[in-house]
């Protein structure tokens, strides 16, 4: 898995067009989303995430919280972004683990929303420019094999 964090004043982003043939099904409140001085996670999940889906959650949560906890927000946005890999996942367990990083964050009390999944979106960001405002992550499942 690859995440891209940006700490910004605001992350608004509105649904254009189809990506996928079969995208995720919203509703009309969620072809559009804004958070204000929310930590945005830029995710794309990769293939060798799906030799163990349970744990890059759990890892990917951690990170996320490790660094909202550093930047003082408790307002996520978790934003499927298939332009961080090469080696992408199939978008069902795509789905299926940016939805478990979204509900293991709100049962721990964060304030969180999920841009819909399958669909090309306009967004605005403003990025805060502090030294911990952008950040990358790799995240790669334990027993993953290394080829
Ligand atoms: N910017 C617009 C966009 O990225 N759209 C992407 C994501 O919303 C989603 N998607 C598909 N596969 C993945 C993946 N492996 N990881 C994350 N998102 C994915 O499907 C769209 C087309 O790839």
């Amino acid at each position: 898995m690859r995440m891209l964090l940006i700490h910004s004043d605001y992350l608004e982003y509105e649904v254009k067009d189809k990506a996928l043939k079969k995208p995720e099904e919203i509703s009309e409140e969620q072809k559009k989303g804004r958070l204000e001085e929310v930590l945005a996670a830029f995710i794309s999940v990769e293939k060798v995430d799906e030799q163990n889906p349970e744990e890059v959650v759990e890892k990917a949560v951690k990170e996320i919280e490790d660094v909202a906890s550093q930047v003082k927000t408790k307002n996520i946005f978790v934003y499927p972004f298939a332009h961080l890999s090469s080696e992408l996942g199939s978008p069902d367990i795509a789905l299926k683990i940016l939805k478990e990083i979204e509900e293991k964050l709100k049962e721990k009390g964060y304030n969180v929303k999920r841009a819909p999944f399958g669909y090309y979106k306009a967004f605005k960001l403003s990025c805060k420019g502090h030294p911990l405002a952008e950040l990358s992550r790799t995240i790669i499942p334990g027993e993953a094999k290394k080829e």
